[in-house]
């Protein structure tokens, strides 16, 4: 398993000060020509992308159907960076091995998809995975009371889950501030992903409130300059990062 690069959580340090703080962008392949994934999939790392993002939808717990991990293993060797999985299916537990099999680095599911949580992210755990809880627009912080401390991520949805090319939720804003003060005061090394609607244009925001990952999916896939996305929204974040004085 290809390890993802960790940062504690804190502020600036002397040597730090002044460094943008890093912004992590993954590509959402759902954007993607499936019919070339390999192709695709070059594209975006050959672009400056820092990992693949890999959507899994059962037409269940959301409503479309895309890919499982015979795709991801078919992948696997073409992709340069960490693969990111998001499960968005129910039940969680049964695919979770095949996932980590099938070469995934890091992977996320939804804790209303999982009947026992804490159980589900031992399980990713266990298979040498990063684990990662996936907060819907309505899903509060609080289900995180219990388990923060279990996870290496939390991605924060800004659309609702199964469909690219959504209109990025506000209230997202809101909701990744609250959660990076509750990690920075935890001191505990845990990522904030965003995921929906995220473009050059908002990325700005995303980086003051917090976000460590981006998610991009049309706007990567459906630009004629796949490189100049990836490096805009990049860009953008990590000003708002300083902005932030992170
Ligand atoms: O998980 C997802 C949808 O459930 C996608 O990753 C997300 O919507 C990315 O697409 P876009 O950037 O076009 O909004």
């Amino acid at each position: 398993m290809a390890s993802l690069p960790r940062r504690r959580s804190q502020g600036p340090t002397k040597e730090t000060e002044g460094m943008s703080r890093p912004v992590r962008i993954a590509p959402s392949l759902l954007s993607a020509d499936f019919a070339f994934l390999a192709q695709e999939a070059r594209s975006v790392t050959d672009g400056g992308a820092d990992l693949l993002h890999f959507d899994v939808m059962d037409n269940h717990y959301v409503p479309n159907l895309t890919v499982g991990p015979l795709v991801c293993a078919a992948l696997k060797p073409h992709a340069m960076v960490p693969i990111d999985v998001h499960l968005m299916v129910r039940p969680v537990d049964a695919l979770i091995e095949s996932f980590a099999q099938a070469g995934a680095s890091l992977i996320t599911f939804h804790p209303e998809a999982s009947d026992h949580v804490h159980r589900s992210i031992q399980l990713i755990k266990a298979k040498g995975c990063k684990a990662g809880l996936v907060l819907n627009p309505a899903t509060p912080l609080s289900v995180l009371d219990h388990v923060l401390g279990d996870l290496d991520l939390v991605l924060i949805m800004s659309v609702n889950p199964g469909f690219g090319g959504q209109a990025f939720i506000p209230s997202a804003l809101p909701k990744i501030r609250a959660l990076r003060a509750l990690i920075d005061s935890s001191g505990l090394p845990i990522e904030i992903e965003v995921d929906g609607g995220v473009k050059p244009d908002n990325a700005f925001e995303l980086g003051a409130a917090g976000a460590d990952i981006l998610v991009a999916g049309s706007a990567v896939f459906g630009a004629a300059d796949r490189a100049g996305a990836i490096r805009a929204i990049r860009e953008r974040a990590e000003e708002g990062a300083r902005q932030r004085g992170a």
